[in-house]
Protein backbone atom coordinates (compact mmCIF):
# COMPACT_ATOMS: atom_id res chain seq x y z
CA UNK A 1 0.00 0.00 0.00
CA UNK A 2 2.98 2.19 0.61
CA UNK A 3 4.14 1.72 -2.82
CA UNK A 4 0.91 3.54 -3.99
CA UNK A 5 1.05 6.50 -1.91
CA UNK A 6 -1.30 5.23 1.14
CA UNK A 7 -0.09 6.00 4.43
CA UNK A 8 -0.30 3.77 7.21
CA UNK A 9 -2.66 5.61 8.97
CA UNK A 10 -4.88 5.47 6.14
CA UNK A 11 -4.19 1.51 5.78
CA UNK A 12 -4.48 0.65 9.94
CA UNK A 13 -7.70 0.86 10.62
CA UNK A 14 -9.21 -0.40 8.02
CA UNK A 15 -7.20 -3.27 8.10
CA UNK A 16 -8.32 -3.29 11.32
CA UNK A 17 -11.82 -3.46 10.47
CA UNK A 18 -10.93 -6.09 7.67
CA UNK A 19 -9.51 -8.63 10.41
CA UNK A 20 -12.23 -7.57 12.72
CA UNK A 21 -14.82 -8.58 9.91
CA UNK A 22 -13.04 -12.11 9.24
CA UNK A 23 -12.24 -13.28 12.40
CA UNK A 24 -8.73 -12.64 11.87
CA UNK A 25 -8.20 -14.44 8.76
CA UNK A 26 -5.36 -13.18 6.84
CA UNK A 27 -5.90 -15.18 3.92
CA UNK A 28 -8.82 -13.58 3.02
CA UNK A 29 -7.24 -10.38 2.77
CA UNK A 30 -4.00 -11.25 0.87
CA UNK A 31 -6.38 -13.16 -1.86
CA UNK A 32 -5.88 -11.63 -5.18
CA UNK A 33 -2.43 -8.92 -4.17
CA UNK A 34 -4.67 -7.81 -1.46
CA UNK A 35 -7.38 -6.63 -3.32
CA UNK A 36 -9.41 -6.65 -0.34
CA UNK A 37 -7.93 -3.70 1.62
CA UNK A 38 -7.43 -2.18 -1.53
CA UNK A 39 -11.36 -2.11 -2.70
CA UNK A 40 -11.83 -1.09 1.37
CA UNK A 41 -9.35 1.49 1.10
CA UNK A 42 -10.51 2.75 -2.43
CA UNK A 43 -14.22 2.57 -2.60
CA UNK A 44 -15.10 4.91 -0.16
CA UNK A 45 -12.57 7.34 -1.42
CA UNK A 46 -14.68 6.49 -4.70
CA UNK A 47 -18.11 7.33 -3.94
CA UNK A 48 -16.78 10.80 -2.11
CA UNK A 49 -14.65 11.59 -5.17
CA UNK A 50 -18.18 10.73 -7.59
CA UNK A 51 -20.78 12.16 -4.97
CA UNK A 52 -18.31 15.44 -5.13
CA UNK A 53 -18.10 15.62 -8.77
CA UNK A 54 -21.97 14.74 -9.22
CA UNK A 55 -20.95 11.57 -11.63
CA UNK A 56 -21.77 8.35 -11.69
CA UNK A 57 -19.51 7.54 -14.22
CA UNK A 58 -17.61 4.32 -13.88
CA UNK A 59 -14.45 5.16 -16.33
CA UNK A 60 -13.88 7.91 -14.85
CA UNK A 61 -9.57 8.48 -14.85
CA UNK A 62 -9.06 9.72 -12.10
CA UNK A 63 -6.08 9.21 -10.01
CA UNK A 64 -7.49 6.52 -7.35
CA UNK A 65 -8.53 4.81 -10.75
CA UNK A 66 -4.83 5.01 -11.66
CA UNK A 67 -4.00 3.70 -8.79
CA UNK A 68 -6.12 1.00 -8.07
CA UNK A 69 -5.45 -0.21 -11.95
CA UNK A 70 -2.08 -0.68 -11.28
CA UNK A 71 -3.25 -2.76 -7.90
CA UNK A 72 -5.35 -5.23 -9.58
CA UNK A 73 -3.76 -6.82 -11.73
CA UNK A 74 -5.86 -8.95 -14.09
CA UNK A 75 -5.82 -12.49 -13.35
CA UNK A 76 -5.45 -15.18 -15.85
CA UNK A 77 -8.47 -16.96 -16.47
CA UNK A 78 -7.44 -20.12 -18.37
CA UNK A 79 -11.41 -21.82 -18.32
CA UNK A 80 -12.91 -20.01 -21.87
CA UNK A 81 -15.18 -17.55 -21.67
CA UNK A 82 -18.24 -19.18 -23.14
CA UNK A 83 -21.06 -21.17 -21.84
CA UNK A 84 -22.43 -21.13 -25.07
CA UNK A 85 -26.17 -21.39 -24.99
CA UNK A 86 -27.41 -24.27 -27.74
CA UNK A 87 -27.81 -23.17 -31.38
CA UNK A 88 -30.98 -20.63 -31.91
CA UNK A 89 -31.28 -20.20 -28.22
CA UNK A 90 -30.20 -16.35 -27.71
CA UNK A 91 -28.16 -15.68 -24.52
CA UNK A 92 -29.61 -12.54 -22.82
CA UNK A 93 -27.48 -9.58 -23.94
CA UNK A 94 -29.31 -6.49 -22.95
CA UNK A 95 -28.47 -4.50 -20.62
CA UNK A 96 -30.46 -6.02 -18.00
CA UNK A 97 -28.95 -9.22 -18.05
CA UNK A 98 -25.52 -7.33 -17.43
CA UNK A 99 -26.45 -5.88 -14.57
CA UNK A 100 -24.45 -6.21 -11.21
CA UNK A 101 -25.03 -9.75 -9.83
CA UNK A 102 -22.46 -10.62 -6.92
CA UNK A 103 -19.78 -8.83 -5.65
CA UNK A 104 -17.34 -11.33 -7.75
CA UNK A 105 -14.87 -9.21 -10.49
CA UNK A 106 -14.48 -11.10 -13.34
CA UNK A 107 -11.05 -10.47 -14.79
CA UNK A 108 -9.89 -11.78 -17.94
CA UNK A 109 -6.37 -11.82 -19.19
CA UNK A 110 -7.26 -11.99 -23.06
CA UNK A 111 -10.73 -12.89 -24.08
CA UNK A 112 -9.50 -13.30 -27.52
CA UNK A 113 -7.84 -16.74 -26.30
CA UNK A 114 -4.86 -15.98 -28.71
CA UNK A 115 -6.69 -15.12 -31.95
CA UNK A 116 -5.54 -11.79 -32.45
CA UNK A 117 -2.50 -10.51 -32.65
CA UNK A 118 -2.60 -8.16 -29.65
CA UNK A 119 -3.91 -9.32 -25.75
CA UNK A 120 -7.67 -7.78 -24.86
CA UNK A 121 -8.31 -7.76 -21.82
CA UNK A 122 -11.65 -7.39 -19.47
CA UNK A 123 -11.67 -5.77 -16.75
CA UNK A 124 -14.17 -5.51 -14.00
CA UNK A 125 -14.78 -3.29 -10.82
CA UNK A 126 -17.99 -3.96 -10.23
CA UNK A 127 -19.57 -7.14 -10.10
CA UNK A 128 -20.71 -7.97 -13.62
CA UNK A 129 -21.86 -11.09 -15.13
CA UNK A 130 -18.85 -12.54 -17.57
CA UNK A 131 -20.24 -12.23 -21.14
CA UNK A 132 -21.35 -15.69 -22.42
CA UNK A 133 -20.05 -15.44 -25.96
CA UNK A 134 -17.18 -17.58 -28.69
CA UNK A 135 -14.30 -15.22 -29.89
CA UNK A 136 -13.93 -15.38 -33.31
CA UNK A 137 -11.66 -13.06 -35.35
CA UNK A 138 -13.46 -13.41 -38.59
CA UNK A 139 -16.83 -13.47 -39.73
CA UNK A 140 -18.35 -16.90 -40.30
CA UNK A 141 -21.40 -18.23 -42.36
CA UNK A 142 -24.00 -19.97 -39.96
CA UNK A 143 -25.96 -21.97 -42.45
CA UNK A 144 -27.74 -20.75 -45.69
CA UNK A 145 -25.31 -17.39 -45.97
CA UNK A 146 -24.35 -16.91 -49.79
CA UNK A 147 -20.79 -15.84 -49.18
CA UNK A 148 -18.38 -17.19 -52.49
CA UNK A 149 -15.12 -16.77 -52.37
CA UNK A 150 -13.10 -16.80 -55.28
CA UNK A 151 -10.53 -16.22 -57.50
CA UNK A 152 -12.74 -16.29 -60.40
CA UNK A 153 -14.98 -13.85 -59.26
CA UNK A 154 -12.60 -10.95 -58.76
CA UNK A 155 -11.70 -9.57 -62.47
CA UNK A 156 -8.21 -8.05 -63.36
CA UNK A 157 -9.92 -4.65 -62.83
CA UNK A 158 -10.55 -5.26 -59.13
CA UNK A 159 -7.30 -6.52 -58.11
CA UNK A 160 -3.78 -5.41 -58.65
CA UNK A 161 -1.89 -8.80 -60.07
CA UNK A 162 1.10 -6.65 -61.37
CA UNK A 163 2.15 -4.82 -58.04
CA UNK A 164 4.71 -5.28 -55.45
CA UNK A 165 6.05 -4.08 -51.80
CA UNK A 166 3.36 -1.41 -50.76
CA UNK A 167 0.37 0.17 -52.84
CA UNK A 168 0.38 3.25 -51.23
CA UNK A 169 4.12 4.07 -52.24
CA UNK A 170 3.32 4.17 -56.25
CA UNK A 171 3.45 7.33 -58.04
CA UNK A 172 0.27 5.87 -60.07
CA UNK A 173 -2.60 4.55 -57.54
CA UNK A 174 -3.23 1.08 -58.71
CA UNK A 175 -6.61 -0.61 -60.04
CA UNK A 176 -7.50 -1.45 -56.11
CA UNK A 177 -7.97 2.58 -55.75
CA UNK A 178 -10.72 2.78 -58.11
CA UNK A 179 -13.38 2.23 -55.51
CA UNK A 180 -12.38 5.63 -53.90
CA UNK A 181 -12.32 7.44 -56.87
CA UNK A 182 -8.90 6.72 -58.14
CA UNK A 183 -6.72 7.64 -54.38
CA UNK A 184 -6.55 4.74 -51.61
CA UNK A 185 -8.68 5.77 -48.75
CA UNK A 186 -5.82 5.60 -46.36
CA UNK A 187 -2.94 7.53 -45.39
CA UNK A 188 1.09 5.89 -45.57
CA UNK A 189 0.41 6.48 -41.61
CA UNK A 190 -2.72 4.08 -41.80
CA UNK A 191 -5.01 6.36 -40.88
CA UNK A 192 -8.69 6.64 -42.86
CA UNK A 193 -8.05 10.10 -45.38
CA UNK A 194 -9.86 13.35 -43.79
CA UNK A 195 -11.58 13.65 -46.52
CA UNK A 196 -13.02 10.12 -46.90
CA UNK A 197 -13.46 9.85 -43.14
CA UNK A 198 -15.14 13.02 -43.24
CA UNK A 199 -17.56 12.28 -46.18
CA UNK A 200 -19.08 9.08 -44.46
CA UNK A 201 -19.13 11.29 -41.39
CA UNK A 202 -21.55 13.22 -43.63
CA UNK A 203 -23.59 10.71 -45.40
CA UNK A 204 -24.43 8.66 -41.93
CA UNK A 205 -25.46 12.06 -39.88
CA UNK A 206 -27.63 13.60 -43.08
CA UNK A 207 -28.56 10.58 -45.25
CA UNK A 208 -31.50 12.98 -46.27
CA UNK A 209 -28.78 14.96 -47.90
CA UNK A 210 -27.79 11.42 -49.91
CA UNK A 211 -28.97 9.33 -52.38
CA UNK A 212 -31.56 6.85 -50.94
CA UNK A 213 -31.98 3.46 -53.10
CA UNK A 214 -35.15 1.94 -52.25
CA UNK A 215 -35.26 -1.64 -52.60
CA UNK A 216 -38.40 -2.96 -54.47
CA UNK A 217 -38.63 -5.91 -52.16
CA UNK A 218 -37.20 -4.58 -48.93
CA UNK A 219 -35.82 -7.62 -46.95
CA UNK A 220 -35.83 -5.50 -43.49
CA UNK A 221 -39.74 -4.42 -44.58
CA UNK A 222 -40.06 -8.05 -44.88
CA UNK A 223 -38.24 -8.89 -41.77
CA UNK A 224 -40.83 -6.85 -40.05
CA UNK A 225 -44.20 -8.06 -41.39
CA UNK A 226 -43.12 -11.26 -44.25
CA UNK A 227 -47.19 -10.64 -45.53
CA UNK A 228 -47.74 -7.60 -45.85
CA UNK A 229 -44.37 -5.48 -46.17
CA UNK A 230 -44.07 -1.77 -46.32
CA UNK A 231 -42.49 0.22 -49.16
CA UNK A 232 -38.86 0.31 -48.29
CA UNK A 233 -38.03 3.34 -46.09
CA UNK A 234 -34.56 4.02 -48.59
CA UNK A 235 -31.03 2.70 -47.67
CA UNK A 236 -28.15 5.23 -48.35
CA UNK A 237 -25.49 4.44 -50.73
CA UNK A 238 -22.58 3.83 -48.95
CA UNK A 239 -19.11 4.70 -49.21
CA UNK A 240 -16.83 1.89 -49.38
CA UNK A 241 -12.85 1.06 -48.68
CA UNK A 242 -11.40 -1.32 -51.14
CA UNK A 243 -8.36 -3.04 -50.00
CA UNK A 244 -5.92 -5.24 -51.22
CA UNK A 245 -6.54 -9.00 -51.32
CA UNK A 246 -5.14 -12.76 -52.46
CA UNK A 247 -5.14 -11.71 -55.92
CA UNK A 248 -2.75 -8.78 -56.04
CA UNK A 249 0.68 -8.68 -56.42
CA UNK A 250 1.77 -6.47 -53.19
CA UNK A 251 3.06 -7.78 -49.99
CA UNK A 252 1.12 -8.33 -46.25
CA UNK A 253 2.81 -4.94 -45.31
CA UNK A 254 0.91 -2.58 -48.19
CA UNK A 255 -0.70 0.25 -47.07
CA UNK A 256 -3.98 -0.78 -48.54
CA UNK A 257 -4.40 -3.83 -45.98
CA UNK A 258 -5.49 -2.04 -42.75
CA UNK A 259 -8.67 -4.32 -41.57
CA UNK A 260 -7.68 -7.45 -42.83
CA UNK A 261 -4.52 -6.85 -40.66
CA UNK A 262 -6.74 -7.27 -37.42
CA UNK A 263 -6.76 -5.07 -34.17
CA UNK A 264 -3.21 -3.21 -33.15
CA UNK A 265 -4.31 -0.60 -30.52
CA UNK A 266 -4.54 -1.03 -26.92
CA UNK A 267 -8.27 -2.35 -26.71
CA UNK A 268 -9.63 -2.99 -23.17
CA UNK A 269 -13.13 -4.02 -22.36
CA UNK A 270 -14.20 -2.96 -18.73
CA UNK A 271 -17.88 -2.39 -16.78
CA UNK A 272 -20.11 0.12 -16.85
CA UNK A 273 -23.14 1.13 -14.29
CA UNK A 274 -26.60 1.03 -16.65
CA UNK A 275 -25.05 -0.35 -20.28
CA UNK A 276 -23.13 -3.66 -19.39
CA UNK A 277 -19.54 -4.08 -20.78
CA UNK A 278 -18.15 -1.62 -22.86
CA UNK A 279 -14.46 -0.95 -24.89
CA UNK A 280 -12.29 1.72 -24.30
CA UNK A 281 -8.32 2.32 -25.48
CA UNK A 282 -5.68 2.58 -23.00
CA UNK A 283 -3.39 4.51 -25.46
CA UNK A 284 -4.22 8.05 -27.31
CA UNK A 285 -6.00 7.76 -30.87
CA UNK A 286 -5.73 10.07 -33.29
CA UNK A 287 -8.90 11.00 -35.51
CA UNK A 288 -9.04 7.83 -38.63
CA UNK A 289 -7.63 5.10 -36.42
CA UNK A 290 -9.12 1.64 -37.27
CA UNK A 291 -10.45 0.23 -34.37
CA UNK A 292 -11.19 -2.89 -35.15
CA UNK A 293 -14.33 -5.06 -37.50
CA UNK A 294 -17.46 -5.76 -36.08
CA UNK A 295 -17.39 -9.72 -36.39
CA UNK A 296 -19.93 -11.99 -35.90
CA UNK A 297 -22.25 -14.94 -37.68
CA UNK A 298 -23.52 -14.91 -41.31
CA UNK A 299 -27.11 -14.52 -41.34
CA UNK A 300 -29.93 -14.40 -44.08
CA UNK A 301 -32.57 -11.83 -42.64
CA UNK A 302 -35.03 -14.91 -42.52
CA UNK A 303 -32.75 -16.86 -39.81
CA UNK A 304 -31.82 -13.05 -38.14
CA UNK A 305 -35.68 -13.10 -38.08
CA UNK A 306 -36.82 -16.62 -36.94
CA UNK A 307 -33.46 -16.00 -34.44
CA UNK A 308 -35.65 -13.15 -33.05
CA UNK A 309 -38.79 -15.49 -33.07
CA UNK A 310 -37.37 -17.50 -30.84
CA UNK A 311 -35.46 -15.61 -28.43
CA UNK A 312 -38.77 -12.39 -27.78
CA UNK A 313 -40.12 -14.23 -25.43
CA UNK A 314 -37.22 -13.59 -22.64
CA UNK A 315 -34.21 -13.12 -24.25
CA UNK A 316 -32.50 -10.23 -26.72
CA UNK A 317 -30.00 -10.32 -29.05
CA UNK A 318 -26.60 -8.30 -29.04
CA UNK A 319 -27.01 -5.59 -31.66
CA UNK A 320 -26.77 -7.05 -35.34
CA UNK A 321 -25.55 -5.14 -38.19
CA UNK A 322 -27.11 -5.34 -41.27
CA UNK A 323 -24.86 -5.53 -44.19
CA UNK A 324 -27.61 -3.38 -46.74
CA UNK A 325 -24.50 -0.71 -47.90
CA UNK A 326 -26.09 -2.11 -51.52
CA UNK A 327 -29.33 -3.13 -51.02
CA UNK A 328 -30.75 -0.62 -53.27
CA UNK A 329 -28.78 -1.57 -56.49
CA UNK A 330 -30.72 -4.54 -57.23
CA UNK A 331 -34.31 -5.22 -57.89
CA UNK A 332 -34.78 -8.04 -56.03
CA UNK A 333 -32.07 -9.78 -53.34
CA UNK A 334 -32.59 -13.17 -53.08
CA UNK A 335 -32.86 -14.25 -49.53
CA UNK A 336 -29.43 -15.78 -49.16
CA UNK A 337 -28.21 -12.28 -50.62
CA UNK A 338 -29.54 -10.01 -48.07
CA UNK A 339 -26.80 -10.56 -44.81
CA UNK A 340 -26.38 -9.59 -41.52
CA UNK A 341 -23.88 -10.24 -38.73
CA UNK A 342 -24.78 -11.55 -35.51
CA UNK A 343 -22.16 -11.30 -32.71
CA UNK A 344 -24.27 -12.85 -29.74
CA UNK A 345 -23.80 -16.16 -29.53
CA UNK A 346 -20.05 -15.56 -31.66
CA UNK A 347 -18.26 -12.69 -32.05
CA UNK A 348 -15.02 -10.27 -31.41
CA UNK A 349 -14.10 -7.20 -29.21
CA UNK A 350 -17.08 -4.64 -31.46
CA UNK A 351 -19.86 -6.98 -30.11
CA UNK A 352 -18.93 -4.98 -26.19
CA UNK A 353 -19.03 -1.13 -27.71
CA UNK A 354 -22.24 0.57 -26.92
CA UNK A 355 -24.10 2.73 -28.40
CA UNK A 356 -24.25 6.72 -28.51
CA UNK A 357 -27.04 8.80 -30.37
CA UNK A 358 -25.57 11.19 -33.17
CA UNK A 359 -21.82 11.95 -31.75
CA UNK A 360 -20.38 8.72 -30.99
CA UNK A 361 -16.78 9.10 -31.06
CA UNK A 362 -16.46 5.84 -34.33
CA UNK A 363 -17.82 5.29 -37.09
CA UNK A 364 -18.74 1.90 -38.94
CA UNK A 365 -17.86 1.63 -42.83
CA UNK A 366 -17.82 -0.92 -44.86
CA UNK A 367 -14.98 -2.46 -46.79
CA UNK A 368 -14.78 -4.63 -49.63
CA UNK A 369 -12.07 -7.44 -49.42
CA UNK A 370 -12.49 -10.96 -50.51
CA UNK A 371 -15.50 -9.94 -53.08
CA UNK A 372 -15.93 -7.30 -54.98
CA UNK A 373 -20.09 -7.96 -54.68
CA UNK A 374 -21.40 -6.40 -52.12
CA UNK A 375 -23.94 -8.55 -50.57
CA UNK A 376 -20.99 -9.80 -48.12
CA UNK A 377 -18.34 -6.78 -46.85
CA UNK A 378 -16.91 -6.37 -43.49
CA UNK A 379 -17.81 -3.78 -40.99
CA UNK A 380 -14.68 -1.41 -40.05
CA UNK A 381 -14.77 0.71 -37.00
CA UNK A 382 -12.88 3.94 -37.15
CA UNK A 383 -12.20 7.10 -34.80
CA UNK A 384 -14.62 9.94 -36.07
CA UNK A 385 -12.10 12.39 -34.05
CA UNK A 386 -8.90 12.35 -31.34
CA UNK A 387 -9.06 10.03 -28.41
CA UNK A 388 -8.23 10.44 -24.99
CA UNK A 389 -6.56 7.02 -23.27
CA UNK A 390 -9.62 5.24 -21.47
CA UNK A 391 -12.67 7.32 -23.12
CA UNK A 392 -15.54 4.87 -24.01
CA UNK A 393 -15.62 3.66 -27.27
CA UNK A 394 -18.92 3.99 -29.11
CA UNK A 395 -20.75 3.80 -32.18
CA UNK A 396 -23.93 5.25 -33.23
CA UNK A 397 -26.31 1.96 -34.08
CA UNK A 398 -28.64 3.95 -36.35
CA UNK A 399 -31.93 2.80 -33.56
CA UNK A 400 -35.08 4.10 -34.70
CA UNK A 401 -36.67 3.80 -31.10
CA UNK A 402 -39.92 4.61 -32.00
CA UNK A 403 -40.22 1.98 -34.66
CA UNK A 404 -41.52 -0.70 -32.59
CA UNK A 405 -41.95 -3.03 -35.41
CA UNK A 406 -38.06 -2.88 -35.99
CA UNK A 407 -36.66 -7.03 -35.90
CA UNK A 408 -34.78 -5.77 -33.12
CA UNK A 409 -36.12 -4.10 -30.23
CA UNK A 410 -34.49 -0.58 -28.35
CA UNK A 411 -33.22 -0.59 -25.18
CA UNK A 412 -33.71 2.23 -22.75
CA UNK A 413 -30.76 4.40 -23.88
CA UNK A 414 -28.61 5.59 -21.25
CA UNK A 415 -25.78 7.42 -24.08
CA UNK A 416 -25.75 10.60 -22.04
CA UNK A 417 -25.45 12.32 -25.60
CA UNK A 418 -27.32 15.89 -25.77
CA UNK A 419 -28.57 14.68 -28.39
CA UNK A 420 -30.02 11.42 -27.17
CA UNK A 421 -33.21 10.24 -29.76
CA UNK A 422 -34.75 7.67 -27.16
CA UNK A 423 -37.89 9.60 -26.28
CA UNK A 424 -39.52 7.99 -23.97
CA UNK A 425 -36.73 9.15 -21.51
CA UNK A 426 -37.77 12.65 -21.84
CA UNK A 427 -41.33 11.55 -21.97
CA UNK A 428 -40.52 9.93 -18.39
CA UNK A 429 -39.23 12.75 -17.48
CA UNK A 430 -42.08 14.67 -18.18
CA UNK A 431 -40.87 16.34 -21.77
CA UNK A 432 -43.11 16.94 -24.43
CA UNK A 433 -41.11 16.41 -27.32
CA UNK A 434 -43.44 15.87 -30.56
CA UNK A 435 -43.53 13.51 -32.95
CA UNK A 436 -43.15 16.15 -35.83
CA UNK A 437 -39.49 16.69 -34.67
CA UNK A 438 -38.17 13.57 -36.16
CA UNK A 439 -36.94 12.93 -39.61
CA UNK A 440 -36.85 9.44 -41.11
CA UNK A 441 -34.96 7.87 -43.37
CA UNK A 442 -31.40 6.57 -42.28
CA UNK A 443 -29.88 3.47 -43.71
CA UNK A 444 -31.87 0.49 -42.43
CA UNK A 445 -34.73 2.99 -41.61
CA UNK A 446 -33.46 4.07 -38.69
CA UNK A 447 -34.73 7.91 -37.45
CA UNK A 448 -32.76 11.21 -37.10
CA UNK A 449 -34.03 13.59 -34.89
CA UNK A 450 -32.96 17.05 -36.67
CA UNK A 451 -31.02 19.02 -34.00
CA UNK A 452 -28.25 21.76 -33.52
CA UNK A 453 -26.26 18.65 -34.24
CA UNK A 454 -24.57 20.04 -37.19
CA UNK A 455 -23.30 23.04 -35.83
CA UNK A 456 -21.43 21.35 -32.54
CA UNK A 457 -19.89 19.26 -35.42
C1 LIG B 1 -23.66 -4.70 -28.88
S1 LIG B 1 -24.11 -4.86 -27.22
C2 LIG B 1 -22.95 -3.81 -26.44
C3 LIG B 1 -22.27 -4.51 -25.25
C4 LIG B 1 -23.13 -4.70 -24.05
N1 LIG B 1 -23.08 -3.50 -23.21
C5 LIG B 1 -22.74 -5.93 -23.26
O1 LIG B 1 -22.55 -5.84 -22.05
O2 LIG B 1 -22.65 -7.00 -23.86
C6 LIG B 1 -25.62 -3.99 -27.21
C7 LIG B 1 -26.34 -3.99 -25.90
O3 LIG B 1 -25.66 -3.17 -24.96
C8 LIG B 1 -26.57 -2.36 -24.23
N2 LIG B 1 -26.35 -0.95 -24.61
C9 LIG B 1 -25.59 -0.49 -25.62
N3 LIG B 1 -25.63 0.84 -25.69
C10 LIG B 1 -26.44 1.25 -24.72
C11 LIG B 1 -26.91 2.53 -24.31
N4 LIG B 1 -26.55 3.65 -24.90
N5 LIG B 1 -27.78 2.57 -23.27
C12 LIG B 1 -28.18 1.44 -22.64
N6 LIG B 1 -27.78 0.20 -22.99
C13 LIG B 1 -26.92 0.10 -24.01
C14 LIG B 1 -27.96 -2.82 -24.65
O4 LIG B 1 -28.37 -3.82 -23.78
C15 LIG B 1 -27.72 -3.42 -26.04
O5 LIG B 1 -28.69 -4.39 -26.37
Amino acid sequence: MKELGISREVVKPVLKNLLELYDMNWKLIEENNYRTLADAIFEPLDSKKSIAEGSTSSNTNTAIHKKRRKLIQVEDETEPIVNLTRPGVQSDNSSSSVQRKSKKLHNINDITRGTEKIKIPLIDDIGLEPPKFLYIPQNISYQDAYVPFSIARISDRDCCLNCNGDCLSRRVPCACSRETGGEFAYTPQGLLKDYFLNTCISMKRDPQDHHLFHCQDCPLEKAKNEHNPEPCKGHVLRKFIKECWRKCGCTMDCGNRVVQRGPTCKLQVFSTEGKGWAVRSAEYLPKGSFICEYVGEILTNTELYERNKQGRKNERHTYPVLLDADWGSERVLEDEEALCLDATHFGNVARFINHRCHDSNLIEIPVEIETPHHHYYHIAFFTKRNIDPYEELTWDYGIDFDDVDHPIKAFECQCASPYCRDRRKAIAAGGTKKKDSVVKGTASGSTSRKLNYKQVQ
